[in-house]
């Protein structure tokens, strides 16, 4: 494993013990409420959520009648989810980590550069939220080339990023733009923009770090 991935499953890790998890909402994403039906995933098809934490757009997608299959590396995060959520898990050890289940929702905890085609090949559609943003610029070049590309021909899913002037802030988040979107995904899936939208004037925290200009951009992405 590379030492860039491991100091960043490090970080993560600790973020989850000390309770720095400031990225979590406990309502689904706006953007995936308004975006998710022209996204235009198959009836009852299994979402992948990449970086899962303990999302609650897990919930939102099985009320919308898909499977899940979410993936996140700390464990603590999957058991709060389950806790949270009042849902009994079962659980089955695999060789890519625990498989905890209920349900619809299958949330592995592993590391999701560990998965193959094999493990994605069931996944039609897949929710990336807080996920490609979340790792640095060297990992994200590996996520879409070693995870993206593990994913079925068709396969259709909704990616949110955010933009915004890099040298104000220190991700995570990151700031990926439209052009590095387009950059990592573009010779096997078809990129269109479905929103772009300026949100600094609902978060007061960017404002007062200093943070200038802040857009989240919701894509639709379908493999070829
Ligand atoms: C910014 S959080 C977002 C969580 C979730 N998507 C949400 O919207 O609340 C990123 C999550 O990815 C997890 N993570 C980081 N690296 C990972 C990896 N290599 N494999 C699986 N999960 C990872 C972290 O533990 C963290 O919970």
């Amino acid at each position: 494993m590379s030492e860039e991935l491991l100091r960043d499953r490090e970080n993560w890790l600790a973020r989850w013990r000390e309770g720095r998890i400031g990225f979590h909402q406990d309502t689904p994403s706006p953007l995936l409420v308004e975006c998710w039906e022209r996204v235009g995933a198959p009836e009852g098809s299994t979402v992948f959520v990449p970086l899962a934490g303990k999302s609650v757009d897990m919930p939102w997608l099985a009320e919308h009648g898909h499977d899940v299959f979410g993936v996140e590396l700390a464990s603590l995060a999957v058991e709060q989810f389950f806790a949270e959520q009042r849902l009994e898990a079962k659980v089955e050890e695999t060789p890519k980590g625990a498989l905890w289940r209920s349900g619809p929702i299958a949330l592995l905890c592993g590391d999701v550069f560990a998965l193959d085609a094999q493990d994605l090949a069931k996944c039609r559609a897949f929710f990336d939220r807080a996920a490609i943003i979340a790792l640095p610029r060297g990992l994200r070049q590996r996520y879409a080339r070693e995870v993206y590309a593990q994913l079925p021909r068709g396969c259709v899913g909704l990616m949110v990023t955010l933009e915004y002037p890099e040298h104000e802030k220190q991700g995570p988040p990151f700031s990926v733009r439209e052009a590095e979107v387009r950059d990592l995904f573009e010779s096997d899936w078809t990129v269109d923009v479905l929103v772009r939208r300026e949100i600094l004037a609902y978060q007061a925290s960017w404002r007062n770090e200093g943070v200038t200009a802040l857009h989240a951009v919701a894509y639709r992405l379908q493999r070829r």
